[in-house]
């Protein structure tokens, strides 16, 4: 009893800092910005030094004339670090000094803005030279991390979406494009064992380190190019980063690899056709700007009238939407 007291409690104390929290919330991106301003993070930059600098060595830096209040700009500068994006170092005698932190997309979400001023280039690419993609394959550390995010983020929903949708009953060869470690393969073959050969089809390098699974073959290449054939094809989160003519491409060469009456079966986040405040469109809304700050600046989160008119131009006359989930609804599209 007095535990469950103990336990009220202490709930009742977060939920207020929740509220707290969420008061002041807007005191983050408006902070984001006045750093942004201020060109802080170049400061601390300095060339690929990233060296940390107390407040009132920032502020000789960008306000080389003087002037500025350091310790407020320090106190905005500790807010930030609570969101990871500056780090604090506190082992010159305990001064507060700040440098920039080493997530990669948190550096490239400041960026965001230069989506607007020049689409060519992702601000990924624009922070790191190089496209999210290539830059996770290049290094083990950030693939298996990548790896781990996505199994993470979407066996919770394919859990759901396997209990709900029957669509993979029948078919013996499914391909899946985009599939990267091959772990949402190997859920849809242990629920449907009427799968007898799974194709886990992704860029070579991100394949390159998938691990062993009954039943699946890992097989590298570009679905820009060419997509393995199968009775049915599944693609789950990956046309949010190719552009309408990516997509349009791939849907072809699926269309291609598909027998007459074969299906693709996508898993996309569709965004809402109206612009509420639900946290729904607020959670596609905002996961569309995270695709167009590192992904690619003219990859989206499409409606489903967009998905149907996509397929329609790649040929597929029929489709069919499930809304199983309110983030990632099931869309079939039929040869
Ligand atoms: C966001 S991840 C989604 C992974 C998995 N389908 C899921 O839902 O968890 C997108 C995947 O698409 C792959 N991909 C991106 N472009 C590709 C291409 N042109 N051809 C094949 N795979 C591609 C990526 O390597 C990555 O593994």
């Amino acid at each position: 009893m007095e535990n469950g007291k103990v336990a009220v409690v202490k709930s009742q104390s977060e939920a207020r800092l929740a509220i707290l929290e969420l008061a002041h919330i807007m005191s983050v991106p408006t902070s984001l910005v006045a750093v942004l301003k201020m060109k802080v993070p170049e400061a601390i930059w300095q060339g690929g030094n990233n060296t940390p600098l107390s407040a009132s060595q920032i502020l000789s830096i960008v306000r080389p004339n003087g002037g500025g209040d350091a310790e407020n700009l320090q106190r905005i500068l500790r807010l930030l670090t609570t969101y990871a994006i500056f780090a604090e170092d506190l082992s010159s005698n305990g001064k507060r000094k700040y440098s920039l932190t080493e997530d990669q997309y948190l550096r490239a979400w400041p960026l965001v803005g230069e989506a607007v001023e020049d689409p060519t280039v992702e601000p990924f690419e624009k922070l790191h030279g190089e496209g999210a993609y290539a830059y996770c394959m290049k290094r083990p550390d950030e693939m298996s991390l990548f790896y781990a995010s996505m199994s993470g983020m979407s066996m919770p929903h394919m859990n759901e979406m396997l209990e709900k949708y029957d669509g993979f009953k029948g078919v013996e060869s499914l391909v899946d494009v985009g599939g990267n470690s091959g772990v949402i393969l190997n859920m849809i073959m242990n629920k449907y064992p009427n799968i007898l050969k799974g194709i886990n089809f992704d860029l070579p390098d991100m394949i390159s380190s998938a691990p062993q699974l009954p039943g699946i073959t890992h097989v590298g290449g570009d679905a820009l190019e060419l997509v393995p054939a199968g009775d049915a094809i599944f693609t789950k989160w990956t046309m949010l980063t190719w552009t309408d003519e990516e997509c349009k491409k791939v849907l072809q060469n699926c269309y291609k690899a598909l027998p007459v009456n074969g299906k693709l079966i996508v898993c996309e986040p569709v965004s809402p056709e109206l612009t509420d405040e639900s946290q729904r469109t607020r959670a596609l809304l905002s996961g569309d700007i995270f695709i167009m700050t590192m992904y690619k600046t003219k990859g989206k989160h499409r409606t489903e009238e967009q998905f149907k008119q996509l397929g329609i131009s790649a040929g597929f006359l029929r489709f069919r939407a499930f809304h199983i989930d309110p983030y990632f609804p099931v869309l079939e599209f039929q040869k």
